[in-house]
């Protein structure tokens, strides 16, 4: 079986692209999650996407991904990161390894930004590298299950 990863996104990410481009670039969403597809596929493993406007649509993903036996979720979970305590119960409750991804830096931006609900338990954060952060989240997954690149662990 192949690795397999699920992409989520939270609220308001279907605008990436059209949505405040000085913060958060022109790329689109569907763009990114074709070239997230084909970089997962390069590296040998599966990726899935799902994004959702509504927390309880995103649990309940979240919940599906455990009978899937999803390897590892990256997530950026728009506002929902500043808020979130169900998001969080959803990800640990689920115990799958994830990566918090923020295309802007939310450190560089409103006070109440600087809090995620999600930080302390994930594997990893990437902040402010635009929709890079998306391709750099790929990369290191592959590298921490093992897959691709020579099979190179982090
Ligand atoms: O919706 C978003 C997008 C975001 O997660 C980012 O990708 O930079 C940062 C969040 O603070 C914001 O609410």
């Amino acid at each position: 079986m192949p690795k397999s990863i699920l992409l989520l996104n939270g609220p308001n990410l279907n605008l990436l692209g059209t949505r405040e481009p000085t913060l958060y670039g022109s790329t689109t969403l569907p763009s990114v999650i074709t070239s997230a597809t084909a970089q997962a596929a390069s590296l040998s493993m599966t990726l899935t996407a799902f994004q959702s406007n509504h927390e309880g649509a995103l649990i309940d993903r979240i919940h599906a991904a455990r009978d899937e036996h999803v390897d590892f979720i990256i997530i950026n979970p728009g506002g929902l990161t500043h808020t979130s305590v169900a998001l969080r119960d959803a990800l640990l409750g689920v115990d799958i390894p994830f990566v918090e991804v923020h295309v802007s830096n939310v450190h560089a931006r409103e006070e109440f930004r600087r809090t995620s609900y999600l930080s302390d338990k994930a594997v990893a954060v990437i902040a402010g590298c635009g929709v890079f952060g998306y391709e750099a989240a790929v990369a290191f997954v592959a590298r921490r299950l093992g897959v691709g690149e020579k099979g190179a662990r982090l």
